[in-house]
This record gives C-alpha cells, sequence and structure tokens, in this order.
C-alpha cells in the first residue's frame, strides 16, 4: 500500500520538493496538498512582472491544475490547515476534511510583516505578497493616484515600479538613510537612488512611520517628525516572518521558522518542513534558490534515496527592475578582516565592489553591469583561494590580455547539481539533460522544457553559456528571445513562418506552430494580430478581442473608468468651425475636463463609454488615435509662414505628414514633429521621427523618446524637398512595422538592430520605393474607426447604446 503524504502549503518550495520526489519516486505515496490560495501553484516572484504590466497572471501558472491530477495529486485549493494531531497523524482543514497521514510537511511560506501602526486596518493598506495584492494594487490604480510604499527593500521598489507602471504617482518611504541597505553598500545605493529617481520615484528616506490617517479609507501616513504624506494606497513591503504558528499550535519546537535538522525533519517524528518556514541553523530563507536545495534534500530522503544533508547557502539578489541592473550577495559590507576591490565608472554609471577574507571572495554588489554576476556567485560558493591574485576576480590573468574568465568557462567549473537558474531551481544537469536527451538548441527551448531563465531573466547568460558549453557554440540554434510562453519560437521565426505558410488568423498560427497554449495569452494574441495584418494587409481581419482595452474601445480609458475623446488636429493646426464644434460637444456631453495635449491637441476628458458613439457622430472629425499603436500627432512650430527665423513651411510638411501617415497600424506608438528652424521649437529630436527644417532643404532624426527614458534621435538623412521627406517617413515607418518587436518602441528597436542597419536598409532609392509601395497598400486599407462604429449598429451596441438613440440619448436631456 502506498503510504500517505500530506503537505501543507502550495507554494513555490513545497510543490518543487512535491515534483522532484515524483521524480525520484513516483510510485511510494498518495499525495494530498492543503493550499490556502485558490489558485495551482504559481511563480510569486513573476508577481513584480504581472504588476509592472510585463506578464499575465496566467503566465505565471508554474503547475496547472491539469499537473495535479495527471500526478494523481489531490489538491485542497482555498482550503487552510487549522490543526495538526501529531500523535494520530492527521491534519484538519476548515472546509472540515480530516487527512490521516504518514508523512506531513509543512510548507507554509511566510507571512509579510505588518507595522503596527494606528490606522493600519483601514481599507487601501495591503501587503505585496500573493495574487490577491496584486489584483488590488492593480484595481486601486484604476480609479485612485497616490501610493505610499513603506520599505525601500527589494519587494518595495518592485512594487513601487509596477505602480508607476500602471499610471501613479509613488513615493517610498524607508527608514534607513539608503535603499536596499540589506543588499548595498551606500555607494550603489546612491547610484539606484539616482536611477529610480529618473524612472519617477520619489524618496523619503530615513523616515519613521507614526500612523496612518483616514476614516474608512487611508488617505495618508504622518512620520514621527510630524511630516505627512498623502496616499490612496498603502503597500508594506517591510520585511517578512516565517509562517510557524500551526506548526507551533501542533507542538513542533519554533524559533523564528519551524526548526528543522539537516534533512528537514522538524521536532515530531514524521513531520518535515522546507521553504521560508522552515529554521535551518538559525536561518530562514526568503529567496527560491536555498528554498529548492532544501526541497531536493527532503525529496531525496522521503524517497528513499541516499544524499547528503542540507549545509545551508550563500544568496545573491537582483532587483528586477527594468532599466537597472543590482547584484548582491554573500558579504558585502566591510568588516574587520576583509579587503574590497573597487572600480567605480561615473561616466556609464557602474559600480562593482569585491570582497575578500583571507584571499577568499566572501560577498560582492554590483551596479549598472551585472555581467560578472554568475562568476563572482560562483567564485562566493567554490571558495578558490585568490591570495595574490585577487583582481583577476574582474580583470582575468594579467598574462592572457587582461581577458576575464569566460561564462564558458564557469559553466564548464560548475558540478551538475548546482543550480544555474534560482528562481526555477534548475540545476546544470537538467539543463544539460534537456539539450542531450530533448534536442533543445536554442535559449527558448530550454526555458520550454525546463523552465530556466522564465522567472527573474538573471540567469539567461548562464544558461546560454550551458548551452554553447553542451552543444558547441557553431551548433547553438539562433538564440533568440521568444514571444512568450505559448511558443519557444522567436519573434523572427513566427513572422517567417507566417510569411512563408501564408497565415492569415491567429488561430491558424497557433494550430500550425504547435502552440503550447492553444488558446494563446495576453502577451502573444496581440502580437501575432499585429504581425498578421502588417504581413497581410489585405487578408487579415482584425481580431479585435485581442487588442487592449484602448484600442477596442478606440478611446483611451482613464483612471475612473471614463474615457478620453481626442478628434484629430493635424498638424496642430485647427479652424473657428472646428473649435465651436468641439465646444458645442463638449458642452451638450457635459466633458468634465478640456484639455490641450503634449501633441498639440485637445483632449475632452471624463467621457462616458456610452456617451462616446453619440460624441463622435456629432464631432464630425477624424479620430486622433490619442489610443493607438499608430501615428499619434505630428507636432509642428509655425515655420516660415509667421516665424522669422523659419527656413521651411513646417506647418504644411506637419500637416502633409499626418495626413498621409494617420490611422496606420504601428508596433507602439508612433510620434512626429516638424520643426522650421534648428531651434527645433517643436522638440523634433525627442520624437520617433523629427523633421528639423534647414538652409535648402530637411534634416530627419530617428528613434527619439521623450518618454520615462529620453532618448536624443539619431540624424537619418539630409535631404531637399518635401517629397523627399515623406519618402523617407514612408520607407522608415515601413522597415519599422516590418522589423520590430511588437511593443517596442522606435527607440528600443533602433538600440536593438543598430542605426547603421536602418541606415543600410534605407539608404538605396529602389529599396524605398519597395517599402513604400509596401506602406501606402497597407495605408491605403485603413478606414476611421468611429466612421464605421456610427454606422454599424452591432460595433455601437458594444457601447451599450440603443440602435436608435446615438446623438439623441445625449439630447435627451444630458
Ligand atoms: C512580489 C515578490 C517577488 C519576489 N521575487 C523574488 C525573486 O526575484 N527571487 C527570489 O528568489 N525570491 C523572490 N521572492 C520570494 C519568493 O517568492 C519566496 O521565497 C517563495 O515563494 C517562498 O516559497 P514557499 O513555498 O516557502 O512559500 P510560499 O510561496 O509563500 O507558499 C506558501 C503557501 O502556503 C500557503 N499556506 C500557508 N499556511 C497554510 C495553511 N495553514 N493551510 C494551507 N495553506 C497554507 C500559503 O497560502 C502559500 O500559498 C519574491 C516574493 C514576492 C512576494
Ligand atoms: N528580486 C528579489 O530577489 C526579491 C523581490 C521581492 C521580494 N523578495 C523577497 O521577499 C521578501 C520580502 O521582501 P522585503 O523587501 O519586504 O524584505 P527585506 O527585509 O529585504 O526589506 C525590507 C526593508 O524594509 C525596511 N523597513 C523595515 N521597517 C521599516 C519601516 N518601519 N519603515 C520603512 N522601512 C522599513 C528595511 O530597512 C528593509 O530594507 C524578502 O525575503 C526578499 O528577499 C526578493
Ligand atoms: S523652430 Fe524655428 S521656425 Fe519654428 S518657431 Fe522655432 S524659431 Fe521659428
Ligand atoms: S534566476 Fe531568475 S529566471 Fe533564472
Amino acid at each position: 500500500m502506498k503510504r500517505k503524504l500530506v503537505m501543507i502549503g502550495n507554494g513555490m518550495a513545497g510543490v518543487s520538493f512535491v515534483e522532484q520526489l515524483l521524480k525520484l519516486n513516483p510510485g511510494r505515496y498518495d499525495v494530498s496538498i492543503i493550499g490556502a490560495e485558490p489558485h495551482p501553484n504559481y511563480n510569486r516572484i513573476m508577481l513584480s512582472s504581472v504588476l509592472a504590466g510585463e506578464a499575465g497572471m496566467k503566465d505565471i501558472i508554474l503547475n496547472d491544475w491539469d499537473w495535479y491530477r495527471d500526478n494523481g495529486i489531490a489538491l485542497l485549493a482555498g482550503q487552510e490547515a487549522v490543526a495538526v494531531d501529531a500523535a494520530a497523524r492527521t491534519v484538519s482543514t476548515n472546509g472540515g476534511e480530516t487527512l490521516p497521514y504518514d508523512e506531513l510537511v509543512f510548507a507554509t511560506g511566510s507571512l509579510p510583516f505588518m507595522l503596527p501602526l494606528p490606522g493600519a486596518d483601514k481599507e487601501g493598506v495591503i501587503a505585496f505578497r500573493d495574487i490577491k495584492d496584486c489584483e488590488t494594487m492593480i484595481e486601486t490604480a484604476e480609479r485612485y493616484r497616490k501610493a505610499v510604499v513603506i520599505g525601500g527593500g527589494l519587494l518595495g521598489l518592485e512594487a513601487a515600479r509596477g505602480l508607476i507602471n500602471l499610471g501613479m504617482e509613488v513615493g517610498v518611504v524607508h527608514n534607513s538613510p539608503y535603499l536596499m541597505n540589506r543588499q548595498l553598500d551606500e555607494t550603489a545605493s546612491r547610484m539606484l537612488q539616482a536611477e529610480l529617481e529618473r524612472q519617477g520615484m520619489k524618496f523619503l528616506l530615513g523616515k519613521q512611520s507614526d500612523f496612518i490617517t483616514g476614516e474608512e479609507r487611508v488617505t495618508g501616513l504622518t512620520f514621527k517628525d510630524g511630516s505627512h504624506e498623502a496616499a490612496d494606497l498603502i503597500v508594506m513591503a517591510v520585511g517578512i516572518r516565517p509562517n510557524a504558528r500551526l506548526a507551533k499550535n501542533s507542538g513542533l519546537v519554533v524559533n523564528d521558522g519551524i526548526v528543522v535538522d539537516d534533512y528537514m525533519a522538524a521536532s515530531l517524528p514524521n513531520i518535515h518542513a522546507v521553504g521560508e518556514c522552515a529554521e535551518h541553523r538559525g536561518v530562514s530563507y526568503g529567496l527560491v534558490a536555498p528554498l529548492y536545495e532544501q526541497g531536493a534534500v527532503l525529496a531525496r530522503k522521503l524517497a528513499g534515496a541516499d544524499g547528503d544533508g542540507y549545509q545551508g547557502s550563500v544568496v545573491s539578489t537582483k532587483l528586477k527592475v527594468s532599466g537597472v541592473h543590482v547584484f548582491s550577495a554573500g558579504r558585502f559590507a566591510d568588516e574587520p578582516g576583509t579587503k574590497a576591490l573597487r572600480v567605480q565608472d561615473d561616466l556609464d554609471g557602474i559600480y562593482k565592489k569585491v570582497v575578500f577574507e583571507n584571499g577568499k571572495v566572501v560577498g560582492a554588489v554590483l551596479f549598472g553591469d551585472t555581467g560578472d554576476s554568475s562568476k563572482l556567485f560562483s567564485a562566493i560558493r567554490g571558495g578558490k583561494d585568490y591570495t595574490g591574485i585577487e583582481k583577476e576576480v574582474l580583470f582575468g590573468p594579467s598574462g592572457a590580455g587582461g581577458k576575464a574568465e569566460s561564462a564558458t568557462d564557469l559553466v564548464a567549473a560548475m558540478s551538475g547539481d548546482e543550480i544555474v537558474c534560482g528562481c526555477n531551481g534548475v540545476t546544470k544537469d537538467t539543463l544539460v539533460g534537456a539539450i542531450a536527451e530533448k534536442g533543445c538548441a536554442s535559449l527558448p527551448e530550454l526555458k520550454a522544457c525546463t523552465k530556466a531563465s522564465a522567472g527573474c531573466g538573471g540567469c539567461k547568460p548562464l544558461v546560454e553559456a550551458v548551452l554553447s558549453a553542451t552543444l558547441g557554440a557553431d551548433r547553438v540554434a539562433a538564440v533568440k528571445e521568444g514571444i512568450c510562453g505559448c511558443t519557444p519560437l522567436s519573434r523572427d521565426e513566427v513572422v517567417g513562418a507566417i510569411r512563408q505558410m501564408h497565415l492569415t488568423t491567429s488561430k491558424e498560427v497557433m494550430h500550425v506552430l504547435a502552440w503550447r497554449n492553444t488558446e494563446g495569452c495576453s502577451k502573444c494574441r496581440p502580437a501575432l494580430n499585429y504581425y498578421l495584418g502588417m504581413a497581410f494587409p489585405e487578408e487579415h481581419e482584425d481580431e479585435r478581442e485581442s487588442r487592449f482595452v484602448n484600442e477596442r474601445n478606440h478611446a483611451n480609458i482613464q483612471k475612473d473608468g471614463t474615457y478620453s475623446v481626442v478628434p484629430r488636429i493635424y498638424g496642430g493646426v485647427t479652424t473657428p468651425e472646428d473649435l465651436m464644434k468641439i465646444a458645442t460637444v463638449a458642452e451638450k456631453y457635459r466633458v468634465p475636463l478640456v484639455k490641450f495635449t503634449g501633441g498639440q491637441r485637445i483632449d475632452l476628458l471624463g467621457v462616458k463609454k456610452e456617451d462616446l458613439p453619440g460624441m463622435w457622430k456629432d464631432l464630425d472629425m477624424p479620430s486622433g488615435y490619442a489610443y493607438g499603436k499608430s501615428l499619434r500627432t505630428v507636432k509642428t512650430c509655425v515655420g516660415n509662414t509667421f516665424c522669422r527665423f523659419g527656413t521651411q513651411d513646417a506647418i504644411k510638411m506637419g500637416v502633409d505628414l499626418e495626413k498621409k501617415f494617420e490611422r496606420l497600424n504601428t508596433p507602439h506608438k508612433v510620434k512626429l514633429a516638424v520643426s522650421g528652424c534648428p531651434r527645433n521649437c517643436a522638440e523634433a529630436t525627442i520624437k520617433d521621427l523629427g523633421v528639423v527644417a534647414i538652409d535648402g532643404g530637411w534634416e530627419l532624426y530617428a528613434a527619439g523618446n521623450g518618454g520615462t527614458r529620453v532618448r536624443a534621435a539619431d540624424l537619418l538623412t539630409k535631404v531637399k524637398t518635401e517629397e523627399e521627406v515623406l519618402a523617407w517617413t514612408g520607407a522608415y515607418l515601413q522597415y519599422y512595422r516590418e522589423t520590430a518587436n511588437y511593443m517596442e518602441r522606435t527607440s528600443e528597436w533602433s538600440l536593438r538592430v543598430g542605426l547603421e542597419t536602418i541606415k543600410r536598409a534605407l539608404e538605396k532609392p529602389e529599396d524605398r520605393d519597395a517599402l513604400n509601395a509596401r506602406i501606402d497598400k497597407a495605408l491605403e486599407l485603413t478606414q476611421d474607426p468611429w466612421k464605421q462604429i456610427i454606422e454599424n449598429d452591432d460595433l455601437r451596441g458594444a457601447f451599450g447604446v440603443m440602435t436608435a438613440t446615438v446623438g439623441a440619448q445625449a439630447a435627451d436631456g444630458k
């Protein structure tokens, strides 16, 4: 008869242990898992990516419901274990179940620490630990504006970044004078702070919170020094505590966590603990890599296999905030008896610190360039003596031309059971096995087979190095990013297949290219819809349901759930008639806010969804596409028509460009500007394409950006005539449409493919003509979406408008 294994907790550490146990001895146990959250096992680490809008909830499921069924595991999801009777060997749940066990595993994780501040029980005060918290933040950001995050550690900064991406203003309150004080020294921390301030984060450092204000819902946070910060949302990210109360009530020895020995045995027979709830040699870990190591030890023991006990772990961390590269491992602080090698490059914003004790690397901090992280972490764990050759750790042997040890050398020196991907507990042996036995020959394939690099992504260089070391660099298939977890194929491979096999619908692509998830996900569906429309503009029918909400509704949704209406105003030039129309509509529909945009247009804000069709009908103006991945605006200065410095007619040029390229679908939004002389009043050099008049012609600037990461555009070419400006713009936009990844701005695209590549693709007139022929075909097929909606009953119905009432609704007293 099979023995009964019951596990309390359905999180990352526990389920990883069960996976390993099933591999070692699949038939030994009947496994039951009690999980308080109503979800299958998901990647908690990636909640930060979900919050930042980089992944969807579906993308983070590690083991779906089928996995439990296929492995014969009884999952009691949404139930909490409330009592353990160690003498009778049973566990009871709040769902009224009592499960007998032969072996019991606690994998209850941690609880976020909530500061016991007066007012902490108000609505809008939350932690960041699970899917529910993540959903609360996303919903809150739709209705409120100001968030305060308490805690400037890893979690707090990742939460803050996500909330900024959701459109909130975020202040981070930290009790120490510098951020991530548990992971960084002061120099790295100051550099980090400067970078995050550039990204829009505000810091309140060295602050002691006193109490939370508000009636039912939070309105702010008051500090011990009497100062106050307004807040509609407070996220506490001030550390975690092992979740060990049930274990303590069950009679187990508990300090901070459940005390375990080297084989993860707790203090009563047949009871074990893994993960954040366990305390091994006085340490409870809060990162997944050591927890997976613990799971491997327990799996071997319960499978009846021999193996060494758990010896404790050195941990390393990376902050998952895009555009920021920070790494920390081991003992990085200066202590008596240690010496540090420091490299600081203020020009490029790079800082590296490696700490030695008796010639051995014991800790490291990297900022700006984390390329050495795997090597340093390996050096810390390997314990090699570098006495006399310390500098080789960063600079390589002096006799080897100063070349540091490569990632491939590093992989060769790793033992098979060393973990390469900490987030997913993937060892070198697992990767080598997937390459040798399953034929994985690229990073996306390895990711699909083993989950390596599917978490924070920090291990990608090392996974690639394992691939090269195992297959030989020449046999590694083009190592490219897959478009999402539904397929191992890269963007180029997918677009190549669409063209070659003449695929015209997303369903067809997913079927023919054997998508793992047959419905696709929130990442690939809109991307495929774009690629198909770009490749076959005539045959592909827009898949409206695949588009983001703003594009589906042809309007920008605002944080209070209302929409904005932005009519097109070509080149920022309007007429008294159009202004009167806009004013009449604004009055008739009681538009709460009428505002000029940065792109020289008029924004009618606060519009109800059901009023949208009526307003557009009354306006009778083209849509300004303020919501779309398409040409947004062409900003112009007055040019030589009125300005005494102007050398060309900037207004006409801008209007011509906007009229020609409006409504075009592009990988991301595209903004243009035209200035009438190099004084550049239209700020053309921070636009996706900027046109600047010079004596006798025009300069075209490419791939600028005035957003979060400001980027000055690069000079693309100089031309003489307006026709040439239009031809170069058409060719440039079409080349961008054909070669960029979906959701990639021109600034990112240009950095990725290289300005020289773009110039080469456009330099020959015949190539520009061919690109223009293709863009003209796409342009011929565009239609104004609001005209279509107004004239079509079904489309209007989607806005909650009764068929006969467009326009009349408002006339009836709105
Ligand atoms: C936003 C975020 C980002 C992170 N990023 C990283 C990162 O980049 N790298 C990294 O290494 N780590 C990261 N971590 C930490 C990492 O997620 C945790 O270390 C890991 O999830 C812990 O695994 P665990 O199984 O021990 O606990 P958990 O994943 O917390 O699982 C425990 C589960 O047990 C359930 N449970 C508890 N008590 C009971 C009970 N009585 N009955 C039934 N069920 C119960 C809980 O509901 C929970 O689902 C991050 C954490 C968060 C919140
Ligand atoms: N990228 C990653 O590896 C990552 C990301 C998120 C979370 N995590 C893990 O999740 C867990 C929780 O993360 P965390 O950042 O909450 O924990 P943490 O303990 O690392 O950081 C908490 C921070 O809050 C500060 N703090 C404490 N009390 C405060 C107060 N009263 N006011 C202001 N600041 C205060 C502390 O100085 C500390 O720096 C950790 O185990 C962490 O390692 C890891
Ligand atoms: S860019 Fe030159 S032409 Fe245009 S408004 Fe400024 S000064 Fe005048
Ligand atoms: S280490 Fe985070 S994905 Fe591999």
